[in-house]
This record gives C-alpha cells, sequence and structure tokens, in this order.
C-alpha cells in the first residue's frame, strides 16, 4: 500500500510495527515522532521509519494511518490534545495500549469529530524496552485485539489490518470491558504476581544472600516479567483498577486454600492441586502461539566440554539459522549434558533440527 503513516511513540512495539509495515508495504512514507529525541533518530538510523516528524500536528495532516505506541496514559493525554487538531478526514487513527476501556471512552472525542479511531493491543511484547529491542516478527502468530468505535465502519477496519498484516497476527474483534477484563487475568495479573514474587525472594535475600545466587530455571521463569519498564506497568495498573483489585482478592483466597492444604498435610489433595494446573496448562493453545510469544526449544544431547556451545553455534550461523538463546542445562548429573537451544519461530526450530541432525552426531528432541 502506498500513502502516509504516522508512528507516535518509538519503542518496542512502535518500532516493531514499523518495521512490520516498512516490510509489507515498502511504498509508504513512514513518519515517526518520539518525545525522547534519541529514540527519534535511532529509529531513522534503525530504517524503522523513513522520515523523523519536525512537527507532529502539520504531519497528522496528511497521514492515511496514525499509530499511538506510547504508555497508556500517555495515549490518552495524546487523544484528548489530537482531538482538537486538524486530522486528515480518511485517517484511520489507532493505538497499541494494553488497556482499552479508558482509551475508547477518551477516544470518542474522535468520532465526534467524524474520525475513525479503532482501538488496538498486539498481544505480544517482552520485558524489553525501547526501538533497539523491536523486531519485525514479534507479533507473528500472536492475537492483535481490536476494539473499533460503534461509529467506525468495517472498512476502516479492514483497511487498519491490511496496514498492519506485515505483522502476521490474529485480528479479533473484542469490546473494550472484555478486553480489559481477559488481559488483567492472563497479562496484567501474572505481572503484579512475578513482582510480589521478586520482592518476597528480596526481603528474605537480607537474611539469606545466598538465595539470589541459587534462584535458578523455575524462578527465572516466573519473574522475567517482573524486570518490564514500571513506567508502562503503573499506567497499565492504574487504568485496570477494579478488574485487578478483584483478582487479588481471589488470588488471595487461592492462596489460603494452599496453606489450608498444606496444614492438612493432604498429600493427595496437593498432588491434584499440581496436577489439575499441568493438565489446564498444557492444554492451553497459548503454549503453541498466540498471547505468550512461545520460543521454540530444541534439546540436544551433547557432551559436556568446553567449545560445544561454539561448535553448535558455527553451525547454525553458517546456514543463517538465527537463535534467541543457548545454554547448557546443568540438571545432568552424568557425562551428557543437555543444550537447549530457542528459536524465535518454528521454521527456524525445523531448519535448526535438521542442521544439527545432519552434521553432528547427537541427538535433537523437541519437549
Ligand atoms: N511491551 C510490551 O510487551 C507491550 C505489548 C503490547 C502492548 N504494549 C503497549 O504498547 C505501548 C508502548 O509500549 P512499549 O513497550 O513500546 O514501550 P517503550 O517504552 O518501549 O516505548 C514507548 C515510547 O513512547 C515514547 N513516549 C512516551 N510518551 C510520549 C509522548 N507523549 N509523545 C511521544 N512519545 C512518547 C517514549 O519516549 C518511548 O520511546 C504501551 O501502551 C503498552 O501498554 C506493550
Ligand atoms: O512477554 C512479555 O514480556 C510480556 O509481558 C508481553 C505482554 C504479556 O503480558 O503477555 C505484556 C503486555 C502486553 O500488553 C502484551 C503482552
Amino acid at each position: 500500500m502506498k500513502g502516509t503513516v504516522v508512528i507516535v511513540g518509538l519503542g518496542l512495539i512502535g518500532g516493531s510495527l514499523g518495521l512490520a509495515i516498512r516490510r509489507e508495504h515498502p511504498d509508504a512514507t513512514i513518519i515517526g515522532y518520539d518525545r525522547n529525541e534519541k529514540e527519534m533518530r535511532l529509529a531513522k538510523a534503525m530504517d524503522v521509519i523513513t522520515k523523523e516528524s519536525i512537527s507532529l500536528k502539520e504531519d497528522v495532516k496528511k497521514a492515511d494511518m496514525i499509530l499511538l505506541c506510547t504508555p497508556v496514559t500517555q495515549t490518552e493525554r495524546l487523544i484528548a490534545e489530537m482531538s482538537t487538531w486538524v486530522i486528515s478526514p480518511q485517517a484511520i487513527i489507532s493505538d497499541v495500549g494494553s488497556t482499552k476501556k479508558r482509551i475508547m471512552q477518551e477516544a470518542n472525542a474522535f468520532s465526534r469529530k467524524g474520525l475513525s479511531f479503532i482501538g488496538g493491543h498486539p498481544m505480544a511484547g517482552s520485558h524489553k524496552s525501547g526501538v533497539s529491542a523491536a523486531k519485525a516478527i514479534l507479533f507473528e502468530n500472536a492475537f492483535y485485539l481490536l476494539t473499533p468505535e460503534p461509529s467506525v465502519d468495517k472498512e476502516a477496519v479492514d483497511t487498519l489490518k491490511a496496514w498492519l498484516s506485515g505483522t502476521k497476527a490474529k485480528f479479533l474483534i473484542v469490546e473494550p470491558s472484555a478486553h480489559d477484563e481477559i488481559t488483567g487475568m492472563v497479562s496484567h495479573f501474572p505481572h503484579i504476581v512475578a513482582s510480589s514474587l521478586v520482592h518476597q525472594v528480596k526481603k528474605y535475600h537480607q537474611q539469606q544472600p545466598l538465595v539470589s545466587s541459587l534462584a535458578a530455571g523455575g524462578f527465572r521463569d516466573l519473574s522475567r516479567i517482573a524486570s518490564s519498564d514500571p513506567t508502562m506497568w503503573r499506567d497499565i495498573t492504574m487504568h485496570n483498577l477494579d478488574v485487578l483489585r478483584e483478582l487479588l482478592i481471589q488470588w488471595q483466597e487461592e492462596m489460603s486454600h494452599v496453606v489450608e492444604l498444606l496444614d492438612e498435610q493432604n498429600s493427595e489433595a496437593i498432588y491434584n492441586y499440581f496436577e489439575e494446573a499441568k493438565q489446564f496448562r498444557d492444554n492451553m493453545p497459548i503454549l503453541h502461539k498466540g498471547a505468550i510469544p512461545s520460543f521454540y526449544d530444541l534439546f540436544v544431547d551433547v557432551p559436556d566440554y568446553p567449545g560445544v556451545i561454539s561448535e553448535i553455534t558455527g553451525l547454525l550461523a553458517r546456514e543463517a539459522i538465527s537463535i534467541v538463546n543457548i545454554r547448557i542445562m546443568e540438571t545432568r548429573e552424568d557425562i551428557y549434558g543437555v543444550l537447549s537451544i530457542s528459536f524465535q519461530t518454528e521454521e527456524d526450530r525445523r531448519r535448526g533440527e535438521a542442521c544439527i541432525t545432519t552434521k553432528t552426531p547427537y541427538e535433537v528432541f523437541i519437549v
């Protein structure tokens, strides 16, 4: 498609959308604006945008699509300000905020002026921030939730989807309040739980400093998202207070139930508690694709000698197969170690598996 796209907020999400749009629509002009000039310059240097904005107010006059990719309270503020500006009547305006109810209420100001606002939320991301972490493939296979204003026609929704087709995401229309309840449960609430877990370890660390060094896989998996940007998560929490308050009360009840099981020393009930959770989680579609961007892991049985990692990475690099992470899992006591390699896509994992099985004697498996 040809036309002018204006992206406001050139961080992880704005940057990744810029790359995905550039990949699919190389003839489009992509003007980027960020209040942090360094991010804006970096976005231009990384080819995420074709042009830096000199005046956002002037640029939106000629835009075909405007994407607001700032933290949600800034998005609310920007909507209030921009709704007083002159915006091209054919422009489609969207955002990427993790909450939708308050943003859609504010965006009503656009509808009153006859402009099309379609709330958006790509359900993939990372604990990393900034344009340097942006990737064109960040949203591949993830759900991309849309909350169009009731006055917006289907044609405008289709145009937005066409502009965003390079994300390779799966679009789904939801009601703003249902959006905030669902994402509250599976995204916002887990962030509070992860931070609370880290707080608990921090307190214990004062008595027993060894705990930080011993915190291994389980803690790392559960606490990764506690390293996310506090500004972003403060804003999300402030936008979804009622839903989160209710979920935290339910969580306290759930934890009281577990304390009871321990007090009763009820080993069967404790087994069932883990078993039921395992069954449900193992059958969740998100493990394959979707809300949580899954990494595609491959495991290789390798002799645990120095140099084995560079041997494997060398083979993969020669075939231009990108990897996200590689490490030896120190869980085995015999002479073999298990090398765990994470790929960003299923296709990369398939190629990685073929490369290692044909070029080495090592056994490869996928869990
Ligand atoms: N990080 C994730 O995993 C994720 C996933 C989906 C959606 N989101 C949503 O995407 C939005 C952006 O998140 P991110 O992870 O890209 O954050 P980020 O911190 O990487 O980027 C945000 C950018 O917005 C800029 N900015 C802030 N206020 C601005 C303003 N008033 N005008 C212009 N620029 C401004 C900042 O300088 C920064 O460069 C948030 O609303 C977040 O809720 C995040
Ligand atoms: O993978 C992560 O680090 C994320 O936190 C991504 C995540 C999520 O909670 O799943 C975070 C916020 C979003 O609005 C969507 C996705």
